[in-house]
């Protein structure tokens, strides 16, 4: 069943309230994005989900009222903590950009032997042959994922699977093309709340055979693949070879990294092993996922919540009960191919 926290974030879309103002223990209230914020607060701590306002916001001009309105709130109130911060989110609704933070952690994670698939950005449509000889260049092999570049929303779940380079005309922009990693059909969820982290296993694609094949593109939905309840021909692997788990130290280092990283509390990462290499390999990022199988979820976050404010008490304690904005943003950059 899914967590009953997170779904009421999930289905609200909008912003709740965690604020003490006064009263004994902690109380929490659904903010109305729509009315003054100021009539509403003050709030010690905001805990939100607002991809959907983010997303609209670039095409719809209510939405974007809705955004200019919340970021004026929080800009003038910086002692309000905010989980999580917007721009550390709106990173993560784009694939170009969470992908270049994902590709740095096999530098910054050496050790550990983490790192996450050769890809590709492509901006427009490109013609066949500059797609293959930029795959070349990035080492990108057959087969490969095709995935939106916007992260979030119904559409983000629809990909493909590209065998050949005969259907790279399949590929339709913007989006990002990312060798297929052979991983045994088992995914690992990594949710992290602050300093805490839980993995659940969920199923995943099946194995394919290596390198270009004649085989027709598969179009299909994430969400028939990896979701508890999936059970899609797709993740159906006759012959899955038994992998162990992800080292847990290794998962830790992982977590801590993209925590510093991103400037983030509230966040998932999708992790396969490959069957080869045994390489713990992130394929994606998520912003405050649905934490489904992790029933300490509602416990961790009040404890993340109270440490949060703790460290802000300490720090000034001139501040405490004058609730402000608090921000912590992650400004990640690195050098990437695109077409
Ligand atoms: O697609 P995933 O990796 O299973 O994670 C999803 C995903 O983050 C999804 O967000 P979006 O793609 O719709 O933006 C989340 O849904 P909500 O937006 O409805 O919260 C899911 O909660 C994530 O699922 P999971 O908890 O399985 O990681
Ligand atoms: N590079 C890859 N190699 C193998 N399987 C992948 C790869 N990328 C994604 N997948 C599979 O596709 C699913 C969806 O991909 P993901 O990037 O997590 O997108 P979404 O945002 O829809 O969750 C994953 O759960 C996994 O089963
Ligand atoms: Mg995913």
């Amino acid at each position: 069943m899914k967590n009953k926290f997170a779904q009421f974030f999930i289905k609200s879309k909008f912003a709740v309230t965690y604020c003490s103002c006064g009263l004994p223990g902690p109380t929490h209230r659904m903010i109305d994005l729509s009315q003054p914020l100021v009539a509403q607060g003050p709030f010690d701590v905001i805990v939100h989900k607002l991809s959907d306002v983010i997303v609209e916001a670039d095409r719809d001009s209510q939405s974007q009222q809705l955004l200019t309105n919340f970021q004026s709130y929080v800009s003038a109130h910086p002692s309000t903590v905010l989980l999580d911060p917007l721009p550390a989110m709106t990173q993560l609704l784009d694939r170009f950009a969470s992908y270049r933070i994902m590709n740095k952690l096999h530098n910054s994670l050496r050790d550990w032997r983490i790192c996450s698939p050769p890809y590709l950005e492509i901006h427009h449509a490109s013609d066949i042959l500059t797609i293959q000889q930029a795959m070349v260049t990035q080492g990108l092999s057959f087969p490969l994922i095709c995935k939106t570049r916007v992260a979030h929303g119904s559409q983000s779940h629809e990909m493909s699977l590209i065998f050949s380079a005969g259907s790279l005309a399949d590929v339709r922009p913007p989006c990002v093309l990312q060798s297929f990693v052979n991983h045994g059909a088992v995914l690992h969820k990594v949710f992290v709340v602050g300093d805490r982290h839980f993995c659940v296993e969920r199923p995943s694609l099946k194995n394919f055979p290596s390198g270009p094949c004649d085989r027709k593109t598969i179009f299909f939905n994430s969400h028939e693949v990896s979701k508890p309840e999936s059970s899609s021909h797709l993740t159906l692997d006759e012959q899955m070879p038994c992998l162990p788990p992800p080292s847990s130290e290794a998962v830790a280092a992982l977590v801590k990294e993209l925590r510093v990283q991103l400037g983030m509390a509230l966040f998932g990462v999708d992790v396969i092993i490959s069957i080869h290499t045994h390489t713990l390999t992130v394929i994606d990022i998520n912003i405050f996922p649905g934490y489904e199988g992790v029933p300490q979820f509602f416990s961790s976050l009040l404890c993340h919540i109270e440490s949060v404010l703790d460290k802000q008490t300490a720090a000034s304690p001139q501040a405490a009960g004058s609730p402000e904005s608090t921000q912590a943003t992650g400004s990640p950059s690195a050098q990437t191919a695109s077409l």
